[in-house]
């Protein structure tokens, strides 16, 4: 209530001041008369806390400095209207912001933080996801995940600069092609289980979960130099996809009430169980990561942790190994939460662009036949297998992964930052310092000024380019752009780039099976990454002779 009349009294507003504070010198005067006693708190207590609501609501809705910025005035006055579309609704708040958008314009007021940027020219996303300027992240946004101690969950930006100097050395282009046979590796192994699949004649294979299992296998290797080894599962391990979801559904909870971890990890297992089993198995890969880093920190690992040059083969090793990194942070809670976001950053996220490029070249065989025709040129002049760095100069399959990185958007949710010490202009607007703004890859990615027929996916857009399609990879953004873009770009490229070319190369009878655009593909709900319909099948795919 204080802070309320302090801020009201902050006001620029004459009027308004006189207004509110005749208001709080009746509601002073009132507090003075009252009468203390048990029946009257009943009647009070509730009486006050309306006073503060109605103060709080007027003060977002009329004196704000956010207070000009168009938009929903229920947004601007309550977080709940975000909870409601989000957490009742089931992630449809995004689309919801879509909406005002086209109702208010390009800049819209999302809650009463907040501003939202839709910008039809697109280059407003460089200047907010910065990389020179100082970018903090919004508490609200990095408090859903409950790993505040890590690069990602960090909002102060100078404090996530010693926090990513820290990791920096394992994603330099160096470590991840040093790391390329491993891919190979697990890529063997992923075709073996898809021939022993087709060869049981097993039916059609659920493509998410496989490249699920795939990717987790990838990035365990990676970061923990030790492999889950999901590739041999006979099911692929469903659960662990549905772990990732559970994990990511959750966010749209404790996005609002970030107490509700703390309180689950300390309640007993058969209680977490009976509210949700799919939570349980959150707790436990939670523990599994967190046994993990006391191995490494235990000396459990000896030699094999590093390379024989001697540089580190975890990451948490590397991060161990860093002078840059604050006291406080080498300890088992930190990274922990570094290796979970880790697990969580690498395998859905990888596996959901290997999904929907294999979708959408089998939706389009003859954009199929145009990539193996490219891979089949490209193989036959180097007369060997191709490496990640030579993939990456062919123009179609580029193309490919670029379209398979636009429409499957990285996160499906906004992202935001804060500029704490600069005022931003954008178009008449001008957006004051510590304002939280936020944009999202669904807009930038449909923003039909930039990308044409935005829903069809087209490698050609990209490959029929005098430059390769370099200019436009400005308005691509899956991977957020800036000082807290990803830190795992090049390594995620890496293994989509091998992946794609591997499996279109190898097999030639690739068919879908039973997959519908509207039912399986499209989305229709933002879990933090975008989901299909209720009723989904997946996208299924049908391995024959080739
Ligand atoms: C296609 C695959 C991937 C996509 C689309 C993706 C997308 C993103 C996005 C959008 C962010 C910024 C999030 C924010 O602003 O809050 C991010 C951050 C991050 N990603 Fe990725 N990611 C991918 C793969 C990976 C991989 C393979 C790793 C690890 C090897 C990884 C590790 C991280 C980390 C640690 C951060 C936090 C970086 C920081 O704040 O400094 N990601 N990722």
């Amino acid at each position: 209530m204080e802070s309320s009349l302090r801020n009201l009294s902050e006001s620029s507003s004459d009027f308004r001041l006189q207004t509110t504070s005749q208001s709080a010198n009746i509601i002073f005067s009132f507090i003075e008369n009252l009468e203390i006693t048990p029946l009257n708190l009943l009647v009070y207590i509730p009486i006050l806390y309306l006073l503060y609501i109605v103060l709080l609501v007027s003060y977002r809705l009329y004196l704000s400095p956010l207070a000009k910025f168009p938009g929903p005035k229920i947004a601007a006055a309550t977080l709940w209207t975000e909870f409601y579309y989000d957490a009742v609704l089931g992630g449809q708040f995004q689309f919801k912001v879509k909406e005002w958008h086209e109702i208010y314009g390009p800049v819209v007021r999302i809650n009463p933080f907040e501003i939202h940027i839709d910008d039809p020219k697109g280059d407003f996303y460089g200047t907010v996801f910065s990389n020179t300027g100082i970018r903090d992240k919004h508490e609200f946004y990095t408090s859903q995940f409950g790993t505040g101690k890590t690069g990602f969950g960090t909002v102060s930006h100078h404090l996530h600069r010693l926090r990513r100097k820290a990791m920096n050395p394992f994603f330099q282009p160096s470590n991840v092609l040093r790391f390329e046979p491993v891919i190979k590796a697990k890529l063997d192994k992923l075709c073996q289980r898809i021939d022993q699949y087709s060869a049981a004649k097993l039916g059609a294979m659920p493509m998410r979960i496989v490249f699920m299992s795939y990717a987790t296998d990838v990035i365990t290797s990676f970061t923990l130099n030790h492999s889950w080894n999901h590739l041999d599962a006979p099911d692929f391990n469903p659960w662990w996809w549905q772990t990732t979801q559970c994990t990511a559904k959750m966010t749209k909870w404790t996005k609002q009430f970030p107490w509700l971890l703390p309180m689950l990890q300390g309640l007993p297992d058969f209680i977490v169980k009976a509210m949700d089993p799919n939570l349980i198995l959150v707790l436990e890969m939670q523990r599994k990561i967190e046994g993990i880093v006391v191995d490494v920190l235990s000396g459990k690992d000896g030699k094999y942790a590093y390379y024989p040059d001697g540089s580190p083969r975890t990451i948490f090793h590397e991060i161990l190994k860093s002078d840059s990194l604050p006291a406080a942070d080498r300890d088992v809670e930190y990274l922990w939460q570094e290796g979970q976001n880790f697990l969580g950053a690498g395998s859905d996220t990888v596996a959901f662009v290997l999904t929907m490029a294999t979708y959408y070249l089998l939706a389009d065989t003859k954009k199929a036949e145009k990539l193996r025709e490219e891979l089949r040129v490209a193989r036959a002049d180097k007369d060997t297998e191709l490496r990640v760095v030579a993939l990456m100069k062919l123009p179609y399959l580029t193309g490919v992964v670029n379209e398979a990185l636009r429409l499957s958007y990285g996160t499906s949710c906004r992202l935001t930052r804060i500029a704490p010490t600069e005022s931003l202009n954008f178009q008449h607007w001008h957006i004051p310092a510590g304002t939280p703004i936020s944009m999202s890859s669904l807009m930038m990615h449909h923003n039909e000024n930039i990308f044409p027929q935005s829903h069809t996916f087209s490698p050609e857009r990209w490959a029929d380019q005098e430059d390769g399609g370099k200019a436009l990879e400005r308005y691509l953004v899956s991977f957020s752009k800036g000082s807290r873009q990803c830190i795992g770009m090049g390594f995620a490229k890496a293994e989509i780039y091998l992946t794609i070319a591997t499996l279109f190369s190898r097999y030639t009878n690739m068919t879908l099976y039973d997959t519908d655009y509207d039912r399986d593909v499209k989305m229709v709900s933002d879990m933090f990454f975008p989901q299909a319909s209720k009723e989904s099948r997946g996208v299924r795919v049908l391995f024959g002779e080739n």
